[in-house]
């Protein structure tokens, strides 16, 4: 079984710990925190061992009447792998101590590119992160557009990707966060951070990307345009997203007009946490002219890249080749709407 240590218990942290634990082969050693909160209180009340990720504050968990397996070094001493799903920036500040224990490392999208040797998509690039020692899961949107660019580059090649996300201003728990009440062009230089980042994943491909914040939690939102290399019909593509796993096709049937009912849809479907971890793509909007390829599609940000995580703890230690390692993902969490 491979031993999994889960440093950052967040958004995404507690979200990769419940999907590592759903899988056959993996066991959750533990998960590091900096304070005691509802997230430490729960951890512990789901059986994980809860380690302290700041050993001089180790003491506010026993003031608060919560357990503690020791510091975080244990927790990635004794783990195969460590995903660090700490805030942006920390993770590059514990590169030294999974070096140290020798822990092969997993890194969230809020990090640099250049901090690892491999940045990662399943459906794109699994092969190229087998037995590296750091490996950065890229962001929610990046993972959003590598999982449609990936079956188009190979069933048609794609010419110029052009993408405007709208991007939700913070998570539902970041009260914080904003806009409440305007609309940023955010970056406002162009292009955004994201197409560069999809280049760390396709490195000869052609795109721009612009952003923008707006005052929502649920999901973002990508208007997609790609120039294929063919000409192509709207219902091959159609047939083409349709064998993907990790892309949702919204029917028309549904009456789903936006993030709200397809968040709505999700907790219906008993969805846990009423997370959505395909790509949404609503099958009206897929559109050809030429060989212009339009679509929407809906990004659940807390928590597409949960899957990605786990296919890239195996990926890591070569414990399978991709479609093995989706397949199982895939079945494990129940991903497929
Ligand atoms: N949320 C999102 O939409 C997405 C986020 N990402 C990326 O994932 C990463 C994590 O983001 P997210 O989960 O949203 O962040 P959160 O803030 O929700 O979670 C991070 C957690 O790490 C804990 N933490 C802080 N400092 C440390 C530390 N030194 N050691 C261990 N734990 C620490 C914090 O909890 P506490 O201090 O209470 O212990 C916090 O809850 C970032 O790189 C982000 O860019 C990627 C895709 C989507
Ligand atoms: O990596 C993300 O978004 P991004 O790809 O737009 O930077 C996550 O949704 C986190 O975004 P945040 O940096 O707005 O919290």
């Amino acid at each position: 079984m491979i031993q999994v240590a889960i440093n950052g218990y967040g958004t995404i942290g507690k979200r990769v710990a419940d999907a590592v634990r759903e899988q056959p082969d993996m066991e959750v050693v533990g998960v590091a925190k900096t304070r005691p909160n509802f997230e430490a209180e729960t951890a512990l009340e789901k059986g994980f061992s809860l380690y302290a990720a700041i050993e001089e504050r180790a003491d506010q968990f026993a003031e608060a009447g919560l357990e503690i397996a020791g510091p975080v070094e244990d927790l990635v001493d004794e783990a195969d792998v460590v995903v660090d799903a700490t805030p942006s920036g920390i993770g590059a500040e514990n590169k030294a101590m999974y070096e140290e224990y020798d822990t092969p490392a997993l890194y969230q999208g809020g990090e640099d590119a250049d901090l690892v040797d491999v940045s990662f998509n399943a459906r794109s690039n699994f092969e190229d992160a087998v037995d590296a020692d750091h490996v950065r899961v890229v962001s929610c949107n990046t993972t959003g557009l590598s999982r449609v660019l990936a079956p188009l580059r190979e069933a048609y090649g794609v010419e110029k990707v052009r993408a405007t996300l709208v991007r939700r201003g913070g998570d539902p728990g970041q009260t914080s966060r904003g806009p409440i009440n305007d609309i940023l062009p955010n970056p406002v230089t162009i292009p955004s951070h994201h197409g560069p980042d999809v280049e760390t994943i396709f490195d000869d491909l052609d795109i721009d990307t612009l952003g923008m914040k707006v005052p929502a939690t649920l999901m973002h939102m990508h208007s997609l345009n790609v120039t294929l290399s063919e000409e192509v019909d709207a219902s091959e593509v159609r047939d083409l997203f349709a064998d993907e796993s990790r892309l949702f096709l919204i029917p028309e049937r549904m009456d789903i007009d936006g993030s709200g009912k397809l968040k709505e849809y999700a907790m219906d479907a008993g969805r846990p946490r009423g997370d959505i971890w395909e790509n949404c793509i609503w099958e009206e909007s897929i559109s050809t002219v030429g060989t212009d390829l339009y679509l929407f599609q809906g990004i659940h940000q807390e928590s597409d890249v949960v899957p990605e995580n786990v296919d890239a703890i195996r990926a890591v230690l070569g414990a399978a080749d991709a479609e093995e390692s989706i397949a199982t993902t895939d079945e494990t969490m129940g991903i497929g709407l």
